[in-house]
């Protein structure tokens, strides 16, 4: 099996696994995996997709400035800027972009914050952090339609093989080394989100939440 058919068959497996969280909402979503570090290749979700659906045209073949290193009539992701400047800064192996109702609320509730800070849930055991009363961050930008413009802002906050940007009333993106880590991270994010907003209206209802 070549290494593409290897690197496809990888990422349908985790988009199928989004698409059963139902993740990718109005065509919304985008992912990626590297597949040779030099050159840089990846292949990404085609743009406009539904990306629930499965099909022999789910992703295309990039090159390390995100044009399409195959002849195609695939158009890619609308934010395949964003996921070039993560691959060109780190190690990482994987990216992945959903947009959720609970990580819109999340970056616009904290927005002002520019960052989100969640402590005090086991699930944080999930980034590879296992101290007691362990907290993690995750920043908050603005979205904006000009792409490389989101992508120069987005660039700031790419600090490692793994991470995690909220991008403001839009979706998160999550990266890691390999497609089980960045999806493994996305999972937590979005159990961080939910449990914060449940908590959130709780609280407001009087209940006797944290
Ligand atoms: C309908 S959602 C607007 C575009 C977007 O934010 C997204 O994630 C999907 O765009 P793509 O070009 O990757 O299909
Ligand atoms: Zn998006």
């Amino acid at each position: 099996m070549s290494i593409v058919v290897k690197k496809w068959n990888e990422l349908a497996e985790v988009k199928a696994e989004l698409a059963a969280r139902d993740w990718f909402f109005a065509t919304s979503g985008n992912l990626s995996i590297k597949v040779t570090d030099d050159p840089l290749t990846f292949l990404v979700t085609a743009s406009g997709k539904d990306k629930r659906k499965q099909t022999d045209e789910d992703f295309l073949l990039v090159d390390a400035a995100g044009r399409p290193a195959e002849k195609t009539h695939l158009k890619p992701s609308a934010e395949t800027l964003l996921h070039v400047e993560i691959y060109n800064r780190t190690n990482a192996g994987c990216v992945l972009h959903v947009h959720t109702v609970d990580n819109n609320l999340i970056s616009e509730l904290y927005a002002q914050n520019g960052e989100a800070v969640f402590s005090g849930q086991e699930i944080i055991k999930a980034f590879g952090i296992w101290e007691e009363n362990a907290e993690v961050r995750i920043p908050i930008i603005d979205n904006d339609a000009d792409i490389p413009t989101l992508a120069q802002q987005f660039s700031t906050y790419i600090h490692g093989d793994a991470g995690a940007v909220l991008i403001q009333n839009h979706g998160i993106t999550v990266w890691g080394r390999t497609a089980f880590e960045a999806k493994k991270h996305l999972e937590a994010w979005e159990f961080l989100f939910r449990w914060q907003v449940k908590r959130l209206l709780l609280q407001r209802a009087g209940l006797p939440v944290g």
